[in-house]
């Protein structure tokens, strides 16, 4: 039996939910999703300042997690806040659900579209795939131009848009699949491959996948080099209960 800690990098419970609904729609029988989010931080994440603030809440349950001898962590936030720091802190794997689709879109197309949120975050995207080496595979990048909490409303109108702007990347990127961008987006995938016949990617499903491969090879996180843990030193305040001893 596996455990894996979904972690929504926001504070927003209702995003945490759909994550969870999905995640444990995919996952295999014998595995436990553990949805959890920060107790402090960004209700959103919509730029390189919330990203930083929920980088601490995604370290704290990282911690947490370990602690509980999970087999792997997912990082539910298209930015992957924290992603490297969490795997020096983890023992198990840490994925990221961008990159968790791009991997993904790579085995299966040659090009890749991304649809995302707001403008702004079309950069962090491109910070992320230039940092994961994904630049040549990606054909394109577009926003729904709605906040994220907009997935969280229940008007369906973020959820319209985004399958709007699938259709048109499909039209015109000419890329063989889609990632989409925000972890909010989640159960949009399965319904948007079977209307558009083309692999529209969720990076959660994805990173769900990917924990129960990983622990399946027993691999897990390097810790030889620039992952191990974090040297020991005296964290003060509020830090101190990162401290791993
Ligand atoms: O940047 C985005 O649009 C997506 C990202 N922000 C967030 O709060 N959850 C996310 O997946």
């Amino acid at each position: 039996k596996l455990c894996i800690q979904l972690i929504n990098p926001n504070t927003s419970l209702g995003m945490t939910e759909v994550m969870a609904a999905t995640a444990r729609q995919v996952a295999a029988p014998g595995t436990e999703i553990w949805a959890v989010c920060p107790e402090e931080g960004a209700p959103s994440i919509e730029g390189h300042f919330d990203e930083a603030i929920a980088a601490i809440g995604v370290l704290q349950q990282v911690k947490a997690g370990r602690a509980a001898g999970v087999d792997g962590h997912i990082i539910a936030c298209f930015g992957d806040p924290g992603l490297l720091a969490a795997r020096e802190l983890a023992q198990a794997p840490v994925i990221g659900i961008a990159e968790a689709a791009m991997h993904m879109a790579t085995l299966l197309a040659t090009r890749f579209s991304i649809v995302t949120t707001l403008p702004r975050t079309l950069t962090i995207a491109r910070h992320l795939l230039h940092q994961y080496g994904f630049e040549r595979h990606c054909a394109a990048l577009h926003a729904i131009d709605l906040p994220v909490l907009a997935l969280d409303d229940g008007s369906g109108l973020a959820q319209q848009k985004v399958r709007e702007q699938c259709i048109a990347a499909k039209k015109s990127d000419g890329s063989g699949a889609i990632v989409l961008g925000c972890g909010g987006m989640a159960d949009l995938a399965q319904e948007l491959t079977l209307e558009l016949g083309i692999p529209v990617i969720d990076g959660v499903s994805a990173a769900v996948k990917m924990v129960e491969s990983l622990a399946a090879l027993r691999l897990s996180t390097s810790k030889h080099g620039d992952l191990d843990y974090p040297i020991e030193k005296p964290l003060s305040g509020r830090f101190a209960g990162l401290n791993l001893g």
